[in-house]
């Protein structure tokens, strides 16, 4: 794909439900006693791997006109090796889920996947009594069938992907998991859990939580509707700030506090950006946004802002190269693992268009202003990768060009759509 400059993106998108909540609604409810319905499933790549691997279990999960249903029940082992696409998320909450019901199953993703750290997982749950392998730290992973007992956990980074496998498995272990989270992450397993009818108890420690989740409980099937994606609304919101006389509307984005740190950021930089009609479904915070593009100024980002906007890093890196002055982020380590070595990627997709930036082991400053353009960037199966450097293409002097855009079906699938339908010229070369 090539995006070409241009502007402004003027009106309305409705964005495609959020990948997180949509990877555990389709989990709880193959875990659940009953039928689980849901409203606005993300149906990219990523998730419908997950639907596929629930297949595998030997549960159902059917489309029905607007919903797609899921009918719980015991986990058989399945037949075939569970492949997880390009699918952190669901590898890993899958892991913990399937630890917890007791049954043996291989595990494989695609060539980012396969290179992504997977023992950060295995760990917990072989200290819950879990018989499970790696490849050298990595995918394939082996679960052998066995029962788990509880543990006390303290998590040693502020991942959800890990609170929520150890939560999963828990659910099937004999006793009381206890997971200390000195740094908040992501929420939604927290609050789906009482929907589906389980026992969790919250309390606060210090800047974090303690969670108690009673072991062997059986979840009850549940009524999901998924909000809209606030990663997916990240770029159009950063499309709609840099571009001149932009001005965008954004209905249903979910607005939980544990994921929308880059809007509180891009506020800082100047960005107007406004929640409107606050409202909330299904358990969870939602807001129509709202930008309207502005100038932009650098901004200085301690470790304490990470989590809350993990993957929101190479898009905001876009927006502080069109901002005056000189932008640094930090606490960026875990960028180096998700679906490309995100700081490198996002440092190169930079300097490819003639933006300066320096990078360390986990920082990276960029010196803004306006972007040149003309690059070619190699994305490295990376759809947020693929998505900033396209955005970044939109407000530079010259086009932009991603050497593979295949990757943006794994969570934003009709993202050029949606940006064409707002002015946008971006080309897809076949
Ligand atoms: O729990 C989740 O749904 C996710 C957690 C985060 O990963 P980590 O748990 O590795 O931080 C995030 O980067 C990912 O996109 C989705
Ligand atoms: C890190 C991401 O996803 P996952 O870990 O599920 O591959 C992401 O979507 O940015």
């Amino acid at each position: 794909m090539t995006a070409h400059p241009g502007g402004p993106l003027k009106g309305e998108a409705v964005l495609p439900g959020d990948k997180s909540i949509s990877h555990r609604a389709l989990i709880f409810g193959g875990l659940a006693r009953g039928q689980t319905r849901i409203r606005n499933l993300l149906t990219a790549d990523d998730v419908m791997r997950t639907a596929a691997a629930l297949r595998g279990f030997g549960l159902s999960v059917e489309r029905e006109g607007e919903e797609i249903v899921v009918e719980g029940g015991p986990w058989q082992s399945p037949d075939h090796m569970i492949y997880c696409g390009n699918s952190g998320t669901g590898v890993r909450l899958l892991m913990g889920a399937a630890a917890g019901q007791g049954v043996a199953v291989s595990f494989e993703g695609d060539a980012s996947l396969r290179v992504r750290p997977m023992e950060r997982v295995l760990e917990p749950l072989r200290d819950m009594g879990l018989e499970g392998t790696s490849t050298e730290g990595h995918l394939p992973v082996s679960l052998s069938a066995g029962s788990l007992r509880a543990i006390t956990y303290r998590l040693p980074k502020a991942s959800a992907q890990l609170k929520t496998a150890v939560l999963l498995a828990g659910l099937g272990a004999e006793g009381d998991t206890v997971i200390e989270e000195p740094i908040l992450c992501r929420d939604h397993t927290e609050r789906m859990l009482p929907a589906f009818g389980a026992e969790l108890v919250i309390e606060e420690m210090g800047e974090g939580r303690k969670l108690t989740l009673p072991g062997r409980q059986q979840l009850k099937g549940a009524k999901v509707t998924v909000p809209g994606d606030p990663s997916s609304a990240a770029f159009l919101l950063v499309a709609g700030a840099i571009l001149s006389g932009s001005e965008i509307t954004l209905p249903g984005v979910l607005i939980n506090e544990t994921r929308i740190g880059f809007i509180e950021t891009l506020r800082e930089m100047g960005a107007q950006v406004s929640l409107m009609n606050e409202r909330e479904e299904g358990g969870e915070p939602i807001a129509d946004l709202h930008v309207r593009s502005s100038a932009l100024k650098a901004i200085h980002l301690g470790p304490e802002r990470a989590p809350a906007q993990i993957d929101e890093y190479p898009i905001l890196a876009v927006a502080a190269a069109f901002a005056e002055g000189t932008t640094r982020f930090e606490g960026l380590d875990e960028l180096r693992v998700k679906e490309s070595d995100r700081l490198a990627a996002t440092a190169a997709l930079l300097t490819e268009n003639g933006v300066t930036c320096r990078t360390g082991e986990d920082w990276l400053e960029i010196d803004g202003g306006t972007p040149k353009g003309g690059g070619l960037v190699k994305t490295h199966h990376d759809h947020r990768i693929a998505m900033s450097s396209l955005i970044l293409g939109l407000g530079a002097a010259e086009p932009v060009t991603v050497d593979d855009c295949e990757m943006i079906a794994t969570s934003f699938p009709n993202f050029a759509g949606l940006m064409a339908s707002l002015g946008a010229n971006i080309k897809e070369h076949v």
